[in-house]
């Protein structure tokens, strides 16, 4: 152990889990990251969002050692990636977003191996084994070989063994792509269920997921961060006013409404569908006006339309598919 890698160690650390200054990658031309900069709090549930090719891989193969960044410094835990690989890989649980599992293996035998890797002494791997094949709802099937799991059983399998080593960081890509929502549910239960000591980053693209989970949500495109805050707070960064549903009983009530309310200055946009009128207001101070423009036209329900992550990102990231 170099004297650096001593010194770090002995000193307890208390600032954040995650540390990203001004980290570059290129691949050739290609500009994967670019001046990235980030904090991750201690204990904290994160997501990082981003279009398909924004960066996301390439940030968390940096911050778990896979790779180096072309300049910019990179601190897990407060060592830095460049010097202090091997005590960091001791520190992290990763789960990449293919599950990776040894299929000629059992599924203890799986989380055996990789307590091996990590030169647990065997009473103390025996212990944990255990404890997370109980956290995971898997010990009744610990002897079954991976094959014969469903994806929801894989997927917990591969988020069991990131954990056997207790890491203090936890890095899940793409923790629940492809499975179907009861599984999903079931991963965001055992994932919360962790929440605590254990700081998590996650990225995905399921926004709901982000939402459930995570205290802050960063979005990134280009190589580089575009927006940092809870999902509250990046809903508030929308601007333009308030929109509403409007219900009419009868659909010929709902056109003739549609027109009157065409005529008023605070209405920026109209949609209208059968008996459903959307309406954007300039401010939310106008529905008022809004209200007494319906006049006697029966109608079934007024609703705030709550803003969502989804119209955050696209608003922030584009509408375009990428490749
Ligand atoms: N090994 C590589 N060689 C060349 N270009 C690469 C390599 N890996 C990634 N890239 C490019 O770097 C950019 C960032 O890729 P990255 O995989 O980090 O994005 P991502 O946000 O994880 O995307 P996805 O959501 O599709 O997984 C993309 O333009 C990608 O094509």
């Amino acid at each position: 152990m170099s004297s650096l890698q001593a010194t770090l160690m002995a000193t307890p650390y208390s600032g954040p889990a995650l540390a990203v200054r001004n980290v570059s990658k290129c691949y050739g031309d290609v500009r994967a990251l670019d001046s990235f900069a980030l904090e991750v709090n201690r204990g904290e549930i994160f997501a990082l969002l981003g279009p398909n090719g924004a960066g996301k891989t390439t940030l968390i193969r940096i911050m778990t050692t896979l790779m180096r960044p072309d300049s910019g410094e990179v601190l897990v835990n407060g060592l830095p990636i460049g010097r202090c690989g091997r005590e960091i890989r001791r520190q992290i649980g990763v789960v990449p977003q293919e599950n990776s599992l040894d299929r000629y293996l059992t599924a203890r035998e799986n989380l055996e191996l990789h307590a091996r890797l990590h030169a647990l002494e065997p009473k103390r791997a025996r212990k944990r084994i255990d404890e997370v094949l109980e956290l995971f709802g898997l010990a009744a099937r610990q002897h079954d070989f991976p094959d014969t799991f469903s994806g929801g059983m894989q997927r917990r399998l591969v988020v069991a063994r990131a954990l056997v080593h207790d890491p203090a960081v936890l890095f899940l890509d793409e923790p629940t792509t492809g499975l179907d929502p009861q599984s999903r549910r079931a991963v965001w239960e055992y994932i919360r269920s962790l929440a605590g000591d254990m700081t998590i980053f996650l990225t995905t693209h399921y926004l709901e997921e982000a939402e459930q989970l995570c205290e802050r949500i960063a979005i990134m495109d280009h190589g580089r961060l575009i927006a940092l805050g809870s999902s509250t707070e990046l809903k508030a960064r929308l601007s333009g006013g308030a929109t509403y549903e409007i219900e009419c009983v009868h659909a010929q009530g709902a056109q003739r409404c549609a027109d009157i309310l065409r005529t008023l200055p605070c209405l920026e946009e109209l949609s209208l569908s059968g008996n459903l009128l959307t309406v954007r207001l300039g401010q939310w101070e106008c529905l008022a006006e809004v209200v007494s423009a319906l006049g006697g036209t029966p109608v079934r329900r007024i609703s705030l339309r709550e803003r969502t992550l989804e119209e955050v990102f696209i608003s922030l990231t584009g509408a375009e598919v990428r490749d």
